[in-house]
């Protein structure tokens, strides 16, 4: 059997800030002494500002993108284009051997296009978001037997060729099962589950189901960390037996993170 590694998800928002980018890389080049990485990315954010930049008002619904002709372009020009070869130039700063690549390179994230989903009586077709079909891992195998960091950005492709946006904490979800990772780190601002998200002092340092659906109901989890926390239990329903959620300074101690429990 092939050594497990881990699968890192930083967040779009995080990016934007040199010293949290710079902390993050340090904690990588650290987790690498325990295990290969694989580093999956979002850009949210980035790809919103771009789209403004043309003119276009992007559509959020529940932290998911409707995704036209055009915010597939813009995806693919922010995410695969500018982010993840920034990102590759700075973890190569940082002595790591990154290789940048789509999720649909070497056809490893395979993907249909999702079905329209009825929202509070609403039906929305979210265009070209991909919901996934399985994953073939051989070539981030490849890659990471060869000693290199793979840095995905979260496109996939149907078996038509078609590609697709698909929010990259589904991705890394996905290749960390398939990759039967040893650990599942989520990597954003809030540095984990906070009980009141304008408390700082109020994170908490476990998060099981039943946190989470009393979050939901009560109203203090939402957004980004809905989907979050989603795609953690999911992780741990598929064999993961670490899930966190964490700030960027704190990949290897995992002190002040939230660890995601059944
Ligand atoms: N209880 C909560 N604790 C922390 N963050 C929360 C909570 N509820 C909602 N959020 C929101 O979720 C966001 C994180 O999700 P998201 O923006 O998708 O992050 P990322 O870009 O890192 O994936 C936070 O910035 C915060 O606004
Ligand atoms: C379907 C969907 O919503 N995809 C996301 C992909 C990027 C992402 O997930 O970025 P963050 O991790 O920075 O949020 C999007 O279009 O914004």
């Amino acid at each position: 059997m092939s050594i497990r590694p881990i699968v890192v998800k930083i967040g779009g928002a995080l990016l934007e800030a040199p010293e949290a980018l710079d902390a993050f890389w340090k904690g990588v080049a650290d987790l690498r002494r325990e295990a290969p990485v694989v580093v999956v990315h979002g850009g949210g954010p980035q790809a919103t500002a771009l789209a403004r930049r043309l003119g276009h008002q992007p559509r959020i619904v529940q932290g998911r993108r409707v995704t036209t002709e055009l915010d597939l372009q813009i995806l693919q020009w922010a995410l695969r284009g500018e982010l993840n070869l920034r990102l590759v130039a700075a973890a190569l700063q940082h002595g790591l051997p990154a290789v940048g690549l789509a999720a649909a390179d070497g056809g490893t994230l395979r993907v249909r296009r999702r079905p329209p989903w009825t929202i509070e009586g609403e039906t929305v077709d979210f265009g070209f978001v991909g919901d996934v079909a399985r994953v073939e891992p051989a070539l981030l195998r490849h890659l990471l037997e060869g000693g290199y960091v793979p840095v995905v950005a979260p496109l996939g492709i149907d078996d038509e060729g078609q590609l697709y946006n698909v929010n990259a904490d589904t991705v890394a979800c996905a290749l960390a099962e398939a990759l039967q990772a040893r650990a599942f780190l989520l990597v954003t601002e809030t540095g984990g589950v906070h009980r009141n998200p304008d408390d700082p002092s109020s994170l908490l340092p476990h998060c099981d189901r039943a946190t989470f659906e009393a979050g939901l109901r009560d109203g203090w989890i939402g957004g980004g960390m809905r989907v979050k926390l989603e795609v953690a239990f999911q992780a741990l329903d598929r064999g993961i037996p670490e899930v966190h959620i964490l700030a960027p300074d704190d990949l290897l101690a995992r002190r002040r993170a939230t660890s995601v429990v059944p």
